[in-house]
């Protein structure tokens, strides 16, 4: 499916896939559930899922003789860590807005985690007071004409590189390589369960598994709380995708799964849900989640497990998608353990 794109190598190779035997037998053992850990993909900067996405975006940039990346985030931003990454990596500057995505408890918010990480690795990390969208920002737009109006030549990357042309490709490999492993350990799983946001992650992986039929059977978990903002995008992110990996049929609606039962109570802020299913993972499996993501796809994943979403015997693959720096701005969140 990607043989016409060119990927510029960002992470270690294929992802490790490992069975959660003490969460799947906490949950009462009706369903075997593995976890696909994207969160150790790389040793750039803790990794994560954006550098799967950037390994397709990065020959763009560099053919487009680009001398600075420009992207956007929240304050804790993952996918803005990620990009100063790849900027250091690639030898290129990079100019990073950091709206307030998030209101929170901790006076350190906007000092530890993501942000810090960015700063050390030479971005040019600045602060926005704009809110939580996963659309286009006048914010961004603003810092991409400001590099130019300073004698840069900007290469933009969009929040989360998910609305970016190549922004999907990164999640159809993933379902190829999924496809690979399968091979190695004599199944399929009968489902993916993923945190979706701005959408690229969940619309890739649809489009790669919509190759073998089990576009349906990736089980979008919302955490951006704009859910319909969000499924729009995915579905568009989707469609444009299939055509350019010649997927060979439409990607309809129905074909995007998105539960939007977990985003709760907004954006970026833990539920006491949330909290509980960090804990639960990390004190049975050791595999550390965070309050914006993963923490809220996980407790999606174990609330609709213990409803009997998942049909007896079913395999569930989790994809972890990284995120655990950002809890070091939630030390208050989790005073108490
Ligand atoms: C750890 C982690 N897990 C899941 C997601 C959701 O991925 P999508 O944005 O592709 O839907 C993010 C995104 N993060 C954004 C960011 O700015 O970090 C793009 C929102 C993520 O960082």
């Amino acid at each position: 499916m990607l043989e016409d794109f060119e990927r510029y190598p960002l992470t270690f190779g294929p992802t490790p896939i490992e069975k959660l035997s003490r969460l799947s037998d906490h949950l009462g053992g009706d369903v075997e559930i593995f976890a696909k850990r994207e969160d150790c993909n790389s040793g750039l900067a803790f990794g994560g899922n954006k550098l799967r996405k950037l390994e397709y975006i990065v020959p763009d940039a560099i053919k487009s003789g680009a001398d600075t990346l420009v992207s956007i985030g929240g304050v804790q931003s993952n996918h803005t860590r990620m990009v100063a990454a790849v900027a250091a990596k690639i030898g290129l500057k990079c100019r990073l807005v950091q709206e307030a995505w998030v209101p929170h408890e901790d006076a350190v918010y906007d000092r530890v985690g993501n942000i810090m990480l960015s700063r050390i690795m030479g971005a040019d990390v600045r602060l926005a007071e704009d809110g939580f969208d996963i659309g286009i920002r006048r914010s961004w737009e603003e810092a991409i004409e400001d590099v130019k109006a300073k004698g840069g030549k900007p290469y933009a990357i969009p929040a989360g590189a998910s609305v970016h042309p190549y922004g999907g490709l990164g999640y159809v490999g993933f379902a190829e390589e999924v496809r690979r492993q399968e091979a190695d350990l004599g199944f399929q799983f009968d489902y993916v369960v993923v945190c979706t946001v701005t959408g690229s992650t969940h619309a890739g992986m649809t489009v790669g598994f919509a190759k073998d039929g089990r576009a349906e059977k990736v089980i979008g978990i919302d955490a951006s709380a704009t859910p319909a903002q969000t499924k729009a995008q995915v579905v568009e992110i989707a469609r444009r995708t299939a055509d350019l990996v010649k997927l060979g049929r439409e990607i309809e609606e129905r074909d995007v799964v998105l539960v939007e039962d977990y985003a709760y109570p907004i954006y970026g802020v833990p539920s006491e849900e949330t909290k509980e299913a960090i804990r639960l993972c990390a004190r049975l499996e050791g595999m550390i989640t965070d309050p914006v993501y993963e923490g809220k796809s996980m407790q999606g994943m174990i609330d609709l497990v213990s409803k009997g979403y998942f049909p007896k015997g079913s395999k569930i693959l989790y994809a972890h998608l990284g995120g655990a720096p950002a809890l070091n701005g939630y030390g208050y969140t989790f005073r108490n353990g």
